[in-house]
């Protein structure tokens, strides 16, 4: 049974709310305190024109208004302060809200299939897990807990407001209604704009990430004018969408403002008539315009929570996509192969492969064994297929057909952590990560001891200069190694793949020459490791494969001849002709 590596076909995507909720639940409880403080604050709000009421009632009726006016100023001061603790759990809860999906956001994207990878702009899925996420804070509180303690104070003040006068409140609702007839065809305006201002956001990342990836060629290309033109369409893009998306939410907050102006001026006329016939009395007009002007927040309070949901329901639907590209099983650590482990053996079985469904074939029936030990050299022109082989072994794509076997185990079989674990793999630009030149070295197991990393300091030749640099193993490399030779950052990343004792090293050998010395170090390092280890080198120098064990040509996506240096110049006019131009990566 082969071991999946992307997840189940997503279905069709949740709503944007039944999103918001699984980011919500885990927080549910200090949700529910935020709203209840928040309910409190309006139901203490909600008093106040009651015991106005009975204010211009005591005066009207010569009576004290001291105990009035206590409790009014009781219920300004209770207000406050259950007000800021209300808005603080609220705020605290949103930036949970935030961590969490944070959490599970960049935990996804670390696992997401290198397939999945070419597929996308990594400057864009980074505004995923910073920009997007932060638009949830606000839908938190604003749009749940509007939508929730707005919503329940709109109904109670509408309740005391029928209590109060039935038909000022007809009157009241017939404006109300009016105007949600208004904002239905405005709010999905602000979802769109929404939507169109964080892809730009993305598309900004994406330019970004791209120019300061590349710095030193863009301004040795003098294209710092052309790539800063990018970045600043990108941002303008975004700008002119969120000032729509800002045009949408005003017209949306300012109909709502408007539509409560008509409710109060109608009110007053209406009411002043009933009052003018003795229908209601004077305090009952001031209690119902003063719950008029009351309803005004919760109102506010709810479209702020509409429009404010189409924003982070915009957020959503970018994080869910996200969340959506296929990815490698969530998994545990596995154990590194203990010192001196047995070298693995390796075989390719007629592989066919190609990178997607609408690009040409790479590996049109790749067919090869390798032994335990000792090393296999991958010669062939650019672009035959050599370092997809690398990527095929380590699963960072599968097949189309045919079967690729570890120790006689397909790797489709393998649980992925163990077949990596068994696995040392050198890219050919062996990338360097900022940090120091010991988290470098201890990226593939950090539990190494002092002893293996000073051995390995020597193997690699690195031993010079960690004690030339002032800070030793604690130097920092700069961000992807630049403080670091080109040689250097090769031996640095040799040095990592053998710290995890590897029973297989993938070797895809640098296409820049190496000075003589660092280089004839190299071969002698790596004739090393393959005396003890199963070692294949893409290689790129006629140094490497005249000490190969056995060589294996490829062209144009199949092995076309196996042997030794002496068998394969004789036997294969390719190899030949790349041996004789000495470098063996030449172009088709
Ligand atoms: N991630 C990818 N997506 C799509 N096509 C790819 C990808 N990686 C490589 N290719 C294509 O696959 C073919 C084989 O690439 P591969 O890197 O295996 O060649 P190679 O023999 O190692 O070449 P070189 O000696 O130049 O490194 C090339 O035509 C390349 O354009």
């Amino acid at each position: 049974m082969s071991i999946a590596v992307t997840e189940a076909e997503p279905g069709p995507v949740p709503p944007a709310w039944r999103l918001l909720l699984g980011y919500v639940r885990p927080h549910r409880w200090s949700l529910l305190a935020g709203a209840i403080l928040a309910l409190a604050t309006g139901g203490t709000g909600l008093l106040l024109p009651l015991v106005a009421r009975g204010l211009i009632d005591d005066l009207a009726h010569d009576r004290s208004i001291t105990p009035a006016l206590l409790g009014m100023s009781g219920l300004v001061v209770a207000n406050a302060a259950v007000g800021a603790l209300g808005s603080y759990v609220l705020r605290r809860t949103a930036e949970s809200v935030v961590l969490g999906a944070r959490r599970a956001l960049s935990s996804y994207l670390l696992r997401l299939r290198i397939s999945a990878v070419d597929r996308t702009e990594p400057g864009d899925l980074m505004a995923r897990i910073t920009s997007d996420t932060t638009l949830l804070r606000e839908v938190t509180t604003d749009s749940l807990v509007g939508l929730g303690t707005g919503g329940l104070t709109l109904v109670a003040t509408v309740v005391m407001m029928g209590l109060v006068d039935a038909v000022l409140l007809g009157v009241t609702l017939g404006v109300i209604l009016a105007a949600g007839l208004v904002l239905g065809l405005i709010v999905p305006r602000i979802n769109r704009a929404s939507r169109q201002a964080q892809d730009a956001v993305g598309a900004m990342g994406a330019s970004l990430e791209r120019v300061l990836g590349a710095l030193r060629t863009v301004k040795a290309s003098g294209a710092e004018h052309r790539e800063e033109e990018a970045v600043h369409t990108a941002a303008e893009e975004s700008w002119r969408q969120s000032v729509r998306a800002a045009k949408w939410a005003a017209a949306a907050g300012n109909t709502a403002g408007l539509a409560m102006q008509i409710a109060f001026i109608t009110v007053l006329a209406v009411g002043g008539a009933r009052v003018a016939t003795g229908a209601v009395d004077v305090g009952t007009l001031v209690a119902f315009l003063l719950y008029v002007f009351y309803l005004m927040s919760p109102i506010q309070q709810v479209v702020g929570a509409v429009t404010q949901y189409q924003t982070g329901a915009a957020a959503l639907a970018r994080i869910q996509e996200a969340l959506r590209l296929p990815a490698e099983p969530p998994s545990k650590q596995a154990e590194l192969p203990a010192p001196g482990a047995q070298p693995a053996t390796l075989s390719f079985e007629d592989v066919r492969f190609r990178y997607a469904e609408d690009l040409p074939h790479v590996h049109h029936g790749v067919t090869f064994a390798v032994p335990a030990r000792g090393m296999t050299a991958f010669v062939g022109p650019s672009g035959a297929g050599k370092t997809t082989v690398f990527s095929l072994i380590e699963r960072f794509y599968d097949p189309e057909s045919g079967s690729i076997s570890l120790d006689g185990r397909d790797v489709a079989e393998w649980e992925l952590p163990l077949l990596r674990a068994a696995i040392g793999y050198v890219e050919q630009d062996a990338p360097v990560l900022s940090g120091s030149l010991r988290d470098n070295l201890l990226l593939g197991n950090p539990g190494a001891d002092d002893a293996e990393v000073q051995r390995v300091l020597k193997t690699t030749r690195l031993d010079g200069l960690v004690e030339r640099l002032p800070r030793g193993l604690d130097t920092l490399v700069g961000h992807r190694g630049t403080k670091l030779s080109g040689g250097e950052r090769q031996r640095v990343a040799i040095g990592r793949a053998l710290l995890r004792r590897p029973r297989l090293l993938l070797l895809d050998e640098a296409t820049s020459q190496l000075d003589a010395v660092n280089e004839a170090a190299l071969r002698d390092t790596v004739a090393d490791v393959a005396r003890s280890t199963t070692v294949l080198v893409v290689a790129h120098r006629l140094s490497t494969v005249t000490m190969a064990d056995r060589i294996v040509v490829m062209d144009a996506g199949r092995v076309r001849a196996v042997g030794t240096h002496r068998e394969l110049i004789a036997a294969d006019p390719l190899y030949a002709e790349l041996a004789a131009t000495q470098f063996l990566a030449t172009a088709d």
